[in-house]
């Protein structure tokens, strides 16, 4: 069986960043590794970056947003294929999967818009569970900063106060799923994978 490694945070967090060094890192100690992410860049994936991320990423398209539930229900039949045509076969051949967003992503955005926990969990009771959760975890003036003038400006207010609903639950979940660790990234990029080395030494391979 092989080992799958899921970065997870708020919008400019550096999961993308964090997930290429860890990749390098596997990769450098001999393993097969398969970098992927979430929403993937599949047909699902492409729909939903046209229906939900346009717009300054408030799903609003030719002024007609689709639904909260709809939004929750393309992330997961994306995740689906993901997991049935990826994930698990490259884990079956005991491969690195390390995959940037995961169904924590959901769970911390789709509640934040305001649907149900529980029945969000439900809706992803298929995806497999990995063997570390990394959240990356900053304050969202600080993760603003990162990406101010990357990401559209629609709305900007109605962003932050997302992204700060969306930390926080990210911060709940950590206490429900066992599997998560929080990292602090406000520190340097190195360090930071440092920490995120470390918790892979420790928590998977169970060096002290
Ligand atoms: N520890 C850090 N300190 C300062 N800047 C950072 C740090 N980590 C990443 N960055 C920078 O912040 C920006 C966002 O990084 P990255 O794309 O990895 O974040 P992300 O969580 O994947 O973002 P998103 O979820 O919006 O795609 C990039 O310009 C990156 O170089
Ligand atoms: C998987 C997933 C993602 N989202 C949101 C989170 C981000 O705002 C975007 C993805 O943008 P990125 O720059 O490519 O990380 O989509 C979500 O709301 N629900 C999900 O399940």
């Amino acid at each position: 069986m092989g080992i799958f490694v899921v970065m997870e945070g708020i919008d400019g967090a550096g999961k993308s960043t964090q997930a290429k060094m860890l990749a390098e890192w596997f990769n450098t100690r001999g393993y097969e590794v398969i970098l992927t992410k979430e929403p993937t860049d599949t047909a699902f994936g492409k729909l939903i970056r046209r229906l939900v991320l346009t717009g300054g990423r408030e799903g609003i398209i030719d002024g007609a947003r689709i639904s909260h539930e709809a939004e929750a229900l393309l992330f997961a039949a994306d995740r689906a294929e993901h997991v049935h045509k990826l994930i698990k076969p490259a884990l079956d051949a005991g491969k690195v999967v390390i995959s940037d967003r995961y169904f924590y992503s959901s769970l911390a955005y789709q509640w934040a818009r305001g649907l149900d926990l529980e029945w969000l969990i439900d809706l992803n009771r298929f995806a497999i569970r990995p063997d570390l959760v990394i959240l990356l975890d900053l304050p969202v003036k600080e993760s603003m900063k990162r990406i101010n003038g990357r990401s559209i400006k629609t709305e900007f207010d109605k962003i932050v106060e997302l992204q700060k609903k969306v930390r926080e639950n990210y911060l709940k979940l950590a206490e429900m799923f066992p599997e998560m660790r929080i990292v602090n990234a406000q520190n340097s990029i190195e360090d930071i994978h440092k920490d995120i080395v470390g918790l892979i030494e420790q928590e998977i391979f169970g060096e002290k």
